[in-house]
């Protein structure tokens, strides 16, 4: 499993916080009924994303089995929660677990992007999957009405067989496009937001693709979810990190930052940074109230960023908790060879391994951090592998929805998200949104913009 090590979030006499056990313990009854509620809507089938696991994959097996064997790059048309999680899988495993095939994800709508993605893939050989839940995303829509474009006229017949989409089983114009066209579809189930969906059809059809093994990522996640139906925040890595994160922020810890120690890992904190701002970051409570809230996620690279974000982290404004993640077997790794053996600047790193060094600065920063009094936890890879991302994506999506009820906001939605898209629609003139365009006029207007 995973390892959660979080002494040096707790007072000790490593850590001087304002987090004794004891505070920790006062918050017993809270946890409790947050439990109770996590329970009472996943009866109510509420919460997709802890059924996951237990949902068949047969469909994606049979796809990938049936599938062209001159395909060896799939291209990701989606963004947000549609995106985050493949890029992330896909970073962690690629090199780790030698895929065998490739995965560009096309995120966002800046053009050089696109062409810099399309002068790399070879168009015969590439499967498009346009994903979105919603099926309105003008990001992604954009993205597919160019390469579906490209496709139709490269490969007038068979252009069917060469895109694929993943989208609401029912609702929204893709699901019409797929019926019309004849597309193959796959489905983001209604009760799974899109954020918490890599482990739906979202990102399991990538990963297949590229070779991981899907089976194990699903293992892994039901492994950490049976761990995770705990209401005893000792035994629940989830419940007691969002319990901690909570008390935290309450303390005026307005920032989260999570460092991997390690590149492969690195889009992991990408998917998390969405899952806890979308998720935790509030105007308002579940009643409705005014209250504000959220903790804003960072991410950070080990070792890299030492040199860029330490000194801020270690003397800076005392408002961030931190979380490190630490690989502990490397599949590829390099013994640094004693070059000069009598120079003393250089000679001490001689015979010792690349991961070593990596691990041992990784201690070296949990320490300076301990001593300036930062609050720091630990998650441990024994090694990167589709079984252990599993886990951490389970663990970190129960923490959010339990996080949320401490919170006392709904974690599942995000209003905050339509007022651009609402603004975005006006400026490139949709139907329906006269008015936002006459204020947006307005508001050009008094800027001097027009
Ligand atoms: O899958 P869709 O509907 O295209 O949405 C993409 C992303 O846009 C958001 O709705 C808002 O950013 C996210 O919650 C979501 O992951």
């Amino acid at each position: 499993m995973l390892k959660y090590e979080y002494h040096n979030l707790l007072a000790s006499k490593h850590i001087r916080s304002n987090l004794p056990k004891e505070k920790v313990l006062e918050w017993i009854d809270q946890v409790k009924n947050a439990h109770r509620e996590i329970m009472a809507e996943h009866n109510a089938n509420l919460l997709g994303f802890y059924d996951l696991p237990d949902c068949s994959t047969k469909h994606i097996d049979d796809f990938i089995a049936n599938l062209n064997p001159v395909f060896d790059t799939m291209l990701v048309l989606g963004i947000g929660g549609s995106a985050l999680g493949n890029k992330a899988l896909y970073s962690a495993l690629k090199t780790e677990a030698e895929l065998p095939r490739k995965l560009f994800v096309y995120d966002n709508v800046d053009p050089v992007f696109l062409y810099e993605i399309l002068s790399q893939i070879n168009l015969e050989k590439t499967l498009v999957n346009v994903i979105t839940k919603s099926g309105t995303t003008a990001e992604t829509m954009a993205g597919y009405m160019i390469v579906a474009d490209i496709f139709k006229r490269k490969f007038p017949k068979d252009y069917q067989k060469r895109i694929i989409i993943t989208t609401d089983k029912e609702k929204g114009f893709l699901r019409q496009v797929i019926n019309q066209e004849g597309y193959t579809g796959f489905t983001v189930p209604d009760n799974v937001g899109g954020r918490f969906s890599v482990l739906s059809d979202v990102g399991l059809l990538s990963s297949a693709f590229t070779g991981i093994d899907i089976k194990a990522l699903l293992k892994g996640a039901k492994d950490m979810r049976e761990i995770c139906w705990n209401p005893n925040i000792w035994e629940n890595p989830a419940y007691l990190n969002g319990l901690i994160h909570f008390l935290y922020y309450r303390q005026g810890k307005n920032i989260s930052v999570m460092m991997p120690y390690s590149n492969s890992l690195y889009d992991l904190a990408d998917w998390y940074r969405q899952l806890w701002a979308e998720s935790l970051g509030k105007r308002k409570d579940i009643k409705g109230r005014e209250i504000y809230v959220g903790q804003t996620p960072v991410k950070a690279l080990g070792t890299t960023d030492q040199h860029s974000q330490v000194q801020l982290y270690t003397e800076g404004p005392n408002d961030k908790v931190f979380t490190f993640l630490t690989v502990e077997y490397f599949k590829h790794d390099y013994t640094i060879p004693n070059l000069h053996p009598d120079r003393e600047e250089v000679n001490y790193l001689g015979g010792k391994k690349l991961s070593e060094l990596l691990n041992a600065e990784r201690f070296a920063t949990e320490i300076a951090l301990s001593q300036a009094m930062r609050p720091n936890a630990n998650i441990v890879f024994p090694q990167i592998d589709a079984y252990h991302l599993g886990q951490f994506i389970m663990l970190y999506e129960i923490q959010t929805v339990f996080t949320g009820k401490l919170l006392c906001i709904n974690p599942l939605d995000q209003p905050g998200v339509e007022a651009g898209k609402i603004a975005t629609y006006a400026l490139m003139n949709k139907k329906g949104y006269d008015q936002e365009r006459t204020e947006i006029e307005q508001y050009k207007k008094d800027r001097g913009l027009t």
